[in-house]
This record gives C-alpha cells, structure tokens and sequence, in this order.
C-alpha cells in the first residue's frame, strides 16, 4: 500500500500537552482539523480553523460526553476500505468523508483512580468513544494513520515533512501501539472492577497491563532481551519505583536480587535495625541489630564469600559508617528507605554501585498475584503473605524452647521464607549462622549451611561455629529425621518448621534423643 497523504484530521484528546503546535503544523500543510469540544477549544484559542465533530455527525455531543464521536459519519470515515467500490459508494450515499489521521488520548482513568476519586467520577473517566476511534483507524491502518501518545507527534510530522504522506510502516506501528493502548487500558479498568467490587480471584480472562518500558541492557544472559514495564493500578511500589541516586544503569539481574533483598527486608520494617545481603536472589546474611553498623558486621560475617558482589538493602536511613563499611567489598546494589549526606558522599566514590532509595517499604502481608510463565500457559497464585507469631507456634517436643531459641527460630523461619527451597537457615542472637538454599534435598541445605558457618569461624577466628546453639528453620517439613540430626551435628538447638510429615513422630523423637527444642508452624513457605 502506497504512502496516505492527510487531507483530514479528527483531533480528540485528554492529554493536550503537544496539540496545538501539532494542530499548527497539521494546518500549515493544508490539513482539515475536526475536533471534540475541549481539543477544538484549546486550537481554537490558539488561532487555528477548527470544525466541530458535531458539525460533522449533525448531533451535540450529549450525555455528559458520553456520546459524542460514537456516529457513522465519524466510524464510516475511518473503516472504510478506500479502494472497495462497496465502501466508497456509502460513503458518497450517506456524504460519509474520510477521515485521514485520528489523535486520540484518552480519559485520565489510572489518574482518576489514582487521586481518590468517588465511584461515579471513576465511571465517567472510562473512555468510550476514544477507543473506538482508535480500534477503528487502526483497524483500517491500511488508509488512517493513528497516533496516540503526544511523543510520537514528532515523528508523525516527519514522515509528512519526508513524504508529504505517512507511510505503511508507520502506520503499521502506530496501530500495533494503539491496540496495546487500548488493551492495557481496558486491563486497568477490569482491574479496578475485582479491587473495587472484590469481584472474581481468578477471573476468565487474565488482564495483565504495563507501560512505559524501560529497556535493559540485556537478560538474564547478554543474549537475552529485556525491559521492564510498571503495571498501573494500586499497591505499585516497590523496586520499580525506587529512586536510583547514584550507579550504573540496573541489570535485569539486579533488579531481580534487588526486589528479592527489598522483600525480606521489608519483613523488618520498623524494627530494630537491619541488613540483608543478597546474591542470586537468595540471602547470603541476614541480621539486626543495634545499629545498621552493627547489623552489616554480623550479615557479612555469615558468608562473606558470597556477599562480595552482592546486593545490600536495609530497613532503616543509611547513616555514613554504615556506607563507609559497604564500601569495603565490591557491592552491586544497595537498597535504602532513605539514604543520609553522609552515605550519600561514602558512596559518591564508588561510581559504579547503584544506590536506590525506595521511600516507605512495602507491605510484605499485601495481597496480590504472582505469574509465572510455563510452557504454554501462566501459573497464577496468590502471593506467599501468609504470617505467623509466636501464638501459633506448637512445641513438640520433651524439652520446650528458652526465650532466646524462640526469638532466634522465629528470626531464621522470616529468612528461611525468602530463600528457595529446600530452605534451611540457621540462626543465633539476631544474625544468621549459615544459609542453605535451592537444593534438592533437604539434608544437603542442612549441610552446606552448617559448612559455610564453620568456614565463617575459621575465617573470623571464632572459637566455635556460629551454629552451635543456633536455632534452626525449614521452610517445610523435613521428611526424614537426617535433615534434623544434621543441624544437631553442627550444635542448633532448636529447631522451627511447619510439621506434617508421616513421619513427624520419627523427627520427633530424633530431636528428643538430641534434646532439641522443636515448633510446629502449621505453615509452609516452598519459594522456587
Ligand atoms: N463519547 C465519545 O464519543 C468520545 N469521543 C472522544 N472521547 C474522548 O474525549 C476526550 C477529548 O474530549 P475533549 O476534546 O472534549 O477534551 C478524548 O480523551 C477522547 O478519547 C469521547 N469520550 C468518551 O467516551
């Protein structure tokens, strides 16, 4: 299809920003300009020739503007198929002209959401007619070029300045954009219905929406493609809206370990000071403290091979000392609610680290779904924000756990649930003693934590490991006594998981031979 030459244009838009020096140009190469009631205002006021669309449809726009491009006079000029005979003797029968170029943004809805507005305001923001025009001169790309987002305005006239036309390729482009539009739209709106209405879980129809892509370097792997697109709709905060303050631009990696770190992290909001270091999107230390100082020394200590390169969030304001000892290892990523001057001008010698400030941490019980891609489909849950305190704790065992051991179980079982399973976490006095994390059985978690511990002792020059008179966590049931004794091989005393294995009498007793203090949770946190 040749190059469409724009003699008419229907001009309809929500977001003015751009308009009237488009509308200046459109006019300047002759181009007829037909607009609703607030776009033919804002041109006329700057002087340009407008013609009313209700002077084209021979209707008022009525009904509070719910009905006012929704006409055949406007839809017969952007579907009909110019060079089908059929189509252009209706449109000579009913006087339909063509419309050429259609400028379509549409009404605030996310905004309108978004400042708290009443039920009957958020309605009247669902766009109608905008969207039909846009699926109509999309749909009929082929002859009507359809932009709507003011940043392509530019473009748009250049292909007219280069051509005196828009060509196909454009064309093509703009529609691809225009349904993406109007479907993420529609997905906000279906949205908004199951929040607002608490309407289906899972509904029949899975409306996933994001937008302004962010394009990243690479994947996973520099051969993979990727970006990152910010849903719209509520409970949008996170890493994706951090504030990033300093550093190289973020990887598709860091971004991954960092919403990981920010997760756990955000399980001690408002508690004591807290560090969490993350590598490949499992902790690597954990541990709070008096100070933020304090509570770095005690995470870095738990594996302090692997925390080199990693990525550090804290619950708390990043105060200078703090920033000074992170400097000390090479760091990704450090994540803060609020970062101080002094951290600030630690880091300012570190080019490359990204400093990200995330203001409030998130809900770590928020609800919500998660989405993960199979082949050929999308597995969707309702996220893991199910808690537990120290009320529904059941001791099983003869010998029942001190106040410490209570306090350390219920530390390593918040970790345990952030690393991926087969999780085993061992922990002492507010910091981690060695993490094991991703194997495929539960006893090799049980071992590889313990070795790291004792590689910690004879790094430091410790005494013992930091596992002995530990408190341990499994994020599910350990299935055989072995994961259990291996604990109590490396000295944990006491031992938190969820119960429920046939077997549970067996890993009872195991632990009562070891006396061992043990909790049921009644609660599972598997993490693939
Ligand atoms: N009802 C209609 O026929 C209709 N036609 C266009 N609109 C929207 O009206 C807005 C522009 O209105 P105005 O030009 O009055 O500022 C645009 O966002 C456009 O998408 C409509 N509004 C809502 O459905």
């Amino acid at each position: 299809m040749a190059d469409v030459a724009i003699k008419r244009a229907l001009l309809s838009v929500s977001d003015k920003s751009g308009l009237v020096e488009l509308g200046r140009a459109l006019a300047a190469r002759g181009v007829e300009l037909v607009s609703t009631g607030g776009t033919a205002r804002a041109l006329r006021e700057a002087g340009l020739e407008v013609r009313d669309v209700s002077d084209l449809t021979g209707f008022p726009e009525m009904m509070d503007g719910r009905v006012k491009t929704l006409h055949p006079m406007v839809h017969g000029g952007l579907l009909a198929v110019r060079d089908n005979a059929e189509h252009t003797a209706a449109m000579e029968q009913h006087a339909i002209g063509a419309i050429d170029l259609v400028v379509v943004n549409l009404y605030p809805f996310e905004a309108t959401v978004a400042k708290g507005a009443e039920r009957d305001e958020i309605i009247e923001n669902i766009d109608i007619g905008g969207p039909s025009m846009v699926r109509s001169a999309a749909k009929n790309h082929q002859f009507v070029t359809i932009v709507t987002d003011p940043a392509d305005y530019p473009t748009l006239l250049a292909e007219l300045e280069d051509a005196g036309a828009t060509s196909l390729d454009f064309r093509r482009k703009c529609a691809a954009k225009a349904f993406a539009a109007t479907a993420a739209y529609d997905s906000m709106i279906s949205q908004w219905f199951g929040f607002a209405d608490q309407q289906q879980l899972f509904p029949d129809f899975l409306a996933v929406n994001g937008k302004a892509p962010v394009t990243l370097r690479y994947g996973e792997n520099p051969h993979q493609q990727a970006a990152l697109y910010t849903p719209s709709g509520p409970h949008q905060h996170g890493i994706a809206q951090a504030e990033q303050l300093q550093g190289k631009e973020l990887s598709y990696n860091n971004y991954n370990d960092a919403d990981a770190a920010l997760e756990l992290c955000a399980e001690f909001a408002g508690g004591a000071p807290a560090v969490v270091i993350v590598k490949h999107a499992n902790p690597c230390g954990v541990a709070q403290a008096g100070t933020l100082l304090e509570a770095w020394n005690e995470a870095l200590a738990c594996d302090s091979v692997s925390a080199f390169g990693g990525i550090v969030a804290v619950n708390s304001e990043l105060d200078g000392a703090t920033a000074e000892a992170i400097c000390e290892i090479f760091t990704e990523v450090v994540i803060a609610p609020s970062v101080s001057e002094s951290a600030k001008a630690a880091f300012a010698k570190k080019k490359n680290l990204r400093l990200l400030v995330t203001g409030e941490l998130p809900d770590p019980r928020r609800g919500g779904l998660a989405v993960k891609p199979i082949t050929g489909g999308l597995l969707v849950q309702t996220r893991d924000n199910g808690a537990i305190s120290e009320a529904d704790l059941k001791v099983v065992t003869q010998r029942q756990p001190t106040e410490q051991e209570l306090k350390d179980c219920l530390f390593a079982w918040t970790v345990a649930r952030h690393v991926k399973s087969n999780a085993i976490v061992y922990a002492k006095g507010g910091a981690t003693a060695g993490i094991g994390a991703g194997q495929m059985n539960r006893r090799d978690s049980s071992r590889i934590a313990a070795m790291k511990a004792a590689e910690a002792a004879e790094k430091y020059g410790w005494n013992a490991s930091r596992t002995v008179g530990s408190a341990v966590a499994s994020d599910a049931f350990f299935p055989f006594a072995d994961g259990l004794l291996a604990a109590a091989e490396a000295g944990a005393t006491a031992i938190i998981q969820p119960g429920g294995s046939i077997r549970d009498e067996e890993v009872i007793a195991a632990a009562d031979a070891n006396d061992l203090a043990m909790v049921f949770t009644g609660m599972r946190h598997f993490r693939h």
